[in-house]
């Protein structure tokens, strides 16, 4: 039988020296901030049953855990440095362990994010993280910084991760090839950590966030805290490439409405068009117009003629 801290020795503490001065194994961990920058911290939980379903394989939960944390990061363009991981177990399973924390691991070394500390318990399987990144002090894109007259953008691709959803819950049916690519795109989030980054720099972006609970009621946020209104170009949303195949009602309410989809929404200002573009070719991520922040307060959202869409959608409330 593995003990706790046999656990936590095999599958997470690692020899490497890091950027911490004193990572696992003590009361706190230790970071030396670099001289000038901000830190940026953020945590995201994933809870069984509501984040992803009993059984799901542990390398792809490993990955998304830690991505879903990135995410918030890239939303506010910051460089990661390290992460916490508290974690509640029903049982200390190596092989469960195991793939968990290589998927945990391949994600971290691929952004230098160090795990520095964390907390394991028996439970309920519940994975919480908290990220720690850096930024340049008055860069941070943040949800208030949205200005009347500038262009939203979005990251990727938008909703697949929904209709494989739709394709569990047996809403839509798909065939097992259409049904694979799409729950790939809701088991392996890609955090656009490097576009973050690249529209902090500059800045070239005004607000931006990751769209975690569906495009309607995050953009909402940024339109709320920057006191602004918009128009959406429904028709323009960029829908990932198995939703791009079904019929245009369930694009709209899927592009608009998904969830889990932990692309960029942005905002920048008109005479950046070409360094958004620039950035997004820097970063090798996919970027799409697809609207404008206004004055006027409220989101109207239209189709491709302009015409106004009454789609009555909103975003994932856990408590909804
Ligand atoms: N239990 C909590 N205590 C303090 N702050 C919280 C708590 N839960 C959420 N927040 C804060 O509320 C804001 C909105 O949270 P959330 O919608 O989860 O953001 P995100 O979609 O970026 O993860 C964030 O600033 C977050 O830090
Ligand atoms: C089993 C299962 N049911 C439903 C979903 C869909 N889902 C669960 S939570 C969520 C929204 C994002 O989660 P939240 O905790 O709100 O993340 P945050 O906004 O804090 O980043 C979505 C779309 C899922 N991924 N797995
Ligand atoms: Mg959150």
């Amino acid at each position: 039988m593995l003990s706790e801290f046999d656990l936590i020795k095999q599958f997470f503490q690692r020899d490497r020296r890091g950027r911490a001065d004193l990572g696992i194994g003590d009361d706190c961990a230790l970071l030396t901030p670099a001289p000038g920058r901000q830190l940026a911290i953020s945590s995201d939980m994933l809870v069984e049953d509501r984040h992803f379903f009993a059984g799901a394989d542990p390398f792809m939960l490993g990955h998304k855990s830690l991505a879903v944390n990135l995410s918030d990061l890239a939303a506010m363009g910051a460089r990661p440095v390290g992460f916490t991981l508290a974690l509640a177990l029903p049982a200390a399973d190596p092989a469960w362990l195991e793939g968990f924390s290589r998927g945990l691991f391949a994600l971290a070394d691929a952004h230098g994010c160090e795990l520095v500390g964390g907390d394991t318990t028996k439970g309920p399987l519940n994975i919480c993280i908290t990220v720690f990144g850096e930024l340049t002090p008055g860069h941070a894109l943040r949800r208030d910084a949205a200005r009347a007259g500038d262009d939203i953008w979005i990251s990727g691709t938008l909703g697949d991760a929904r209709l494989a959803l739709a394709g569990y819950w047996k809403e839509v049916a798909l065939a097992a090839h259409e049904h694979t690519q799409a729950a790939q795109r809701m088991h392996m989030p890609t955090p656009r950590v490097a576009l973050g980054l690249a529209l902090a720099a500059q800045p070239v972006a005004h607000a931006a966030l990751d769209i975690s609970d569906g495009l309607v009621g995050d953009l909402g946020h940024i339109l709320a805290a920057s006191r602004v209104g918009a128009t959406l170009d429904v028709d323009a949303l960029p829908a990932g490439p198995v939703l791009a195949r079904q019929e245009l009602q369930l694009r709209r309410r899927f592009t608009a409405a998904g969830g889990d989809d932990y692309e960029l929404c942005f905002t920048a200002p008109v005479a950046n068009r070409e360094a958004v573009l620039e950035a997004g070719r820097i970063s090798g991520t996919a970027v799409t117009r697809v609207g404008r922040i206004e004055a006027e307060p409220g989101l109207r959202m239209v189709d491709a003629q302009g015409a106004p869409l009454d789609l009555k959608l909103s975003g994932w409330d856990h408590f909804g």
